[in-house]
């Protein structure tokens, strides 16, 4: 479920930024998204040059880019760790006077699921953004991976919390998107989200809920690619 407002050049930017601070040896969560592919080609470039890394992509479409630029790629159970990650976000709450400051809305590409396996194994998440993901107040609608027999029961318990779930459709099939996991993505409105993390905890709570998109205190680093340069911020 894009919206996407950023400039590319913004979201090459941090891409490239934060492939640099990967460091030889390093195993690396290869993120999805637009933003994420400018780290991944990037780091092929690199691999060209003798960079010894292992990739771990969180998609099937980021394990496509990745063999095509010659990264390596191994699993999350045949190694000791993840040294960093790398992915983009739909929003990020960007107010250090709030404990949100860092939360993120993940999911666009509903990959959401995989990507918080591996973004929370890595040593350091790094997030990788254009300055439209920016936000005070996390109210974008929260992607909410189901099983497939879950959709009208977990919706229905999404409703109870105040949320309004659209099952996302596909566009070029008829019918619904099956995510990488062969599950279904409903899209919840909650207008203005106060508390990320306690909604988080109540929606991680609804059986048949696979994952859901609000990252809270995951990320480390966030990169946010301006036309002029890159800014960092640390959580
Ligand atoms: O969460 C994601 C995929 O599930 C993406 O990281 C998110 O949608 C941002 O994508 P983009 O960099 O193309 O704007």
């Amino acid at each position: 479920m894009k919206t996407d407002g950023g400039s590319d050049a913004a979201k090459r930017r941090a891409g490239e930024r934060a492939a640099e601070d990967v460091e030889d040896g390093f195993v690396v969560g290869l993120g999805t998204g637009s933003t994420t592919a400018h780290a991944i080609r990037a780091l092929g470039r690199a691999v060209d040059d003798g960079l010894e890394i292992r990739g771990i992509p969180t998609s099937f479409q980021s394990r496509r880019l990745a063999l095509e630029v010659g990264i390596p790629l191994t699993d999350l159970d045949a190694v000791d760790g993840v040294d960093i990650a790398i992915d983009g976000a739909d929003q990020v709450v960007d107010d250090p006077d709030t404990a949100a400051h860092g939360a993120l809305i993940k999911g666009g590409g509903a990959a959401h699921a995989r990507e918080k396996l591996v973004d929370s194994a890595a040593d350091r998440f790094l997030v990788v953004a254009d300055p439209s993901k920016l936000t005070e107040r996390l109210e974008r609608s929260v992607p909410v991976e189901v099983l497939p027999d879950a959709h009208t029961v977990a919706a229905a318990r999404i409703q109870e919390l105040g949320g309004e779930p659209t099952l996302r459709d596909a566009e070029c099939k008829d019918g619904p998107v099956v995510t990488d996991n062969g599950n279904l993505v409903l899209d919840c409105s909650f207008g203005q989200i106060d508390d990320p993390d306690g909604l988080a905890t109540r929606l991680s709570a609804i059986p048949g809920v696979v994952e859901h998109g609000l990252f809270v205190d995951l990320a480390d680093v966030a990169y946010v690619g301006r036309e002029d340069g890159v800014e960092r911020r640390e959580y």
